[in-house]
């Protein structure tokens, strides 16, 4: 037992003390153990999102198109897996609701319908490559479903089938090669141009980009690049000036394109960016076909301002057999083989495999998408104020009396490390977590946690406290303060009058130090009877005697008091639920004036 003095002697305490008790809990809920931390050796295993499936059972994974074998066994060893490949979009919708996880490529369509059917259930999905423009990543967000990409596997594969292309087209060999197979035999007209000596632009230095780069650099050519984000020194590194859009298009003789398809991206080559180009440019695309308007395109083409085209992807997949572009004499393509090499296929199915294995553990890989990535160590470090995070807000949430009109939170974190080394990311959503899941059947994650907020009006506010000290731990303390609110228990309000909670851990372990304005010193662990009382000779013994009486066992016990035989708060730990009857003997003692039974 421990005992501690309030540090502030202003309470305001109802004139007529509140004698009232609160059961609040939703036993259903998934408890912060079902989240799992990474091993500080494993840099793959990030950071967490509940994603188990609660019950036990083994998960469903639906694969949707051709995985590579190895990623199937891998999933097989986890789960029961489904393979149905060829699914109409209406098919998808019905087998959805069956499932946890699904893993697609880019020929298959995860729209908001997608998440609507599955009810809830699915908490992961993989998308065995690269671009994840066929994925409503806000739906999914929305529904707190994660989504995770391949991002490194296939990287080489669509870099050298980038480079085929390049050779390819300048050569005329898909052309000759027709040519040849129709009894042809056209030395003259399949006379091509060099590569050596020419500029090639890429735009979007990224993975593939930079691969694609390295590698004309080797065939003599001279490499720009256009990328916003790319960082110079990776670009000087292997010889490529990083140039501005309008100087890549005026410049090259050959443009490859390589960033992914997003709104500011779509149809970026057209009328205007076409009319901007050296007249008998060469383009290759082995990003995706949305980067070009097509039909610009082939308006450029037969201008005679882009000599020849290579293109593996599409707007449409597949593309119209009568297209005008495909159809075209001056151009070649490929039906999105980018990464349809062997060797590509077995990579990405693992990694991919790994992510949603992983993810579906609770855990998130690397290659999240739509959540924020905290690195392997600090995860570590703030596992357990995690954890004291999200029981603060359920507690600040359960002592509201109507807990539903929860609308403003005040989070302020105390550290003696420099205020800007604490990423609060993890710790936002886990009291956001907290607090909404008590008063609510919506399933709160590290994915969905800040839209869930907004979405419910719930404003919360951070604030980062510097204190003089040894910056052994990450924090020193996590206050939560709910405005606006009434309480259901008057001596958890602040001077400032909102429901105030504060918390700090000590060893390892996540404690409640503070309850309104009185200091007390609790374990959060299990459940928690908090009394106020006149503090009098006794309490502590009448209290565990009821609840010894009804074999509930108690773990901790704390009292906080204003001064000697002035009010005081009791925190009470208790293993077990008190029943209705114990708790109303809890209420008839007469010296209690309020006290509230909080469950974590
Ligand atoms: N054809 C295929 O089979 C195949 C295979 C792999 C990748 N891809 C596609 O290739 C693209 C690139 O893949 P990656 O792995 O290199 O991705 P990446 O994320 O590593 O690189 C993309 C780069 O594009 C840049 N970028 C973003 N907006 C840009 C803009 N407006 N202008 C210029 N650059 C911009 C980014 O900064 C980034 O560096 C993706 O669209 C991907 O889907 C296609
Ligand atoms: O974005 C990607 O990774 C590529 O376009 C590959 O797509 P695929 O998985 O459909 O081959």
């Amino acid at each position: 037992m421990s005992t501690a003095a309030s540090s502030s002697i202003s309470i305001s305490l109802a004139t007529n003390p509140l004698k009232n008790f609160s059961l609040s809990s939703r036993s259903s809920l998934p408890s912060a153990s079902s989240i799992s931390f990474p091993s500080r050796n494993n840099n793959r295993r990030l950071i967490l999102v509940s994603c188990t499936t609660g019950d036990g059972s083994k998960p469903t994974i639906l694969v949707a198109e051709k995985l590579g074998d190895a990623g199937v066994k891998l999933l097989e060893d986890f789960g029961n897996v489904d393979c149905s490949y060829n699914m109409t979009y209406e098919e998808l919708n019905t087998k959805i609701s069956l499932c946890d996880a699904l893993i697609v490529r880019s020929g298959t369509k995860v729209g908001r319908e997608v998440f609507e059917s599955s009810r809830g259930r699915l908490k992961v999905v993989g998308r065995a490559g690269v671009g994840i423009d066929n994925v409503d990543l806000k739906a999914a967000t929305e529904f707190g479903c994660l989504v995770v990409n391949a991002p490194t596997a296939n990287t080489i594969a669509a870099a050298e089938h980038g480079i085929a292309l390049l050779a390819a087209m300048a050569r005329n060999v898909a052309q000759a090669d027709e040519s040849v197979k129709a009894g042809e035999w056209k030395r003259n007209k399949y006379v091509g141009v060099s590569l050596v000596g020419k500029t090639l632009a890429v735009l979007g230095f990224g993975k593939v980009g930079t691969e694609v780069a390295r590698r004309a650099k080797g065939l003599g050519m001279r490499v720009i690049a256009h990328d916003p984000y790319a960082p110079a020194d990776r670009a000087q590194a292997i010889g490529v000036e990083l140039v501005g859009f309008g100087e890549a298009l005026a410049t090259a003789d050959f443009i490859s394109l390589h960033m992914p398809l997003t709104p500011a991206t779509s149809k970026i080559l057209n009328d205007e960016t076409f009319a901007k180009m050296k007249k008998g440019v060469r383009i290759v695309n082995v990003a995706r076909g949305g980067v070009i308007d097509e039909d610009a395109l082939v308006r450029a083409l037969d201008a005679g301002i882009v000599a020849q085209a290579a293109l593996d992807v599409f707007t449409e997949e597949p593309p119209a057999e009568d297209s005008p572009l495909v159809q075209h004499e001056r151009v070649t393509v490929t039906p999105h083989l980018g990464a349809s090499t062997m060797e590509a296929q077995e990579g990405v199915a693992i990694e991919i495999a790994e992510a949603v294995v992983g993810a579906l553990n609770g855990e998130l890989a690397a290659t999240a998408v739509n959540a924020p990535m905290v690195s392997a160590e600090v995860l570590t470090e703030l596992k357990p104020y995690v954890i004291l995070a999200e029981k603060l807000g359920r507690l600040a949430v359960q002592l509201v009396a109507g807990g539903s009109g929860v609308k403003n939170v005040k989070v302020s974190y105390t550290s003696s490390r420099a205020t800007d080394d604490l990423d609060t990311r993890l710790l936002r959503a886990m009291i956001t977590k907290g607090i909404i899941e008590p008063i609510s059947d919506v399933y709160v994650n590290l994915v969905n946690a800040d839209f869930t907020a907004k979405q419910r009006g719930l404003r919360l506010s951070e604030e980062r406290v510097h204190l003089d000290g040894s910056p052994e731990n990450p924090l020193e303390t996590i206050t939560v303060k709910l405005g606006n609110v009434e309480s259901k228990f008057a001596s958890s309000l602040s001077e400032s009058g909102e429901v105030k909670v504060e918390g700090k851990v000590k060893d390892g372990v996540p404690h409640l130090t503070k309850v309104g304005s009185f200091e007390v010193d609790v374990t959060l662990e299990g459940s928690i009877i908090l009394c106020r009382q006149v503090d009098q000779p006794g309490m502590i013994g009448t209290v565990g005697s009821i609840l010894g009486e009804s074999n509930v066992n108690v773990n901790f016990m704390s009292v906080g008091r204003i001064a000697p035989r002035k009010q005081a708060i009791m925190a009470i730990g208790v293993d077990d639920q008190p029943s209705r009857e114990t708790l109303k003997k809890i209420g008839e003692i007469p010296a209690v004036e309020e006290f509230v039974f909080l469950k974590l």
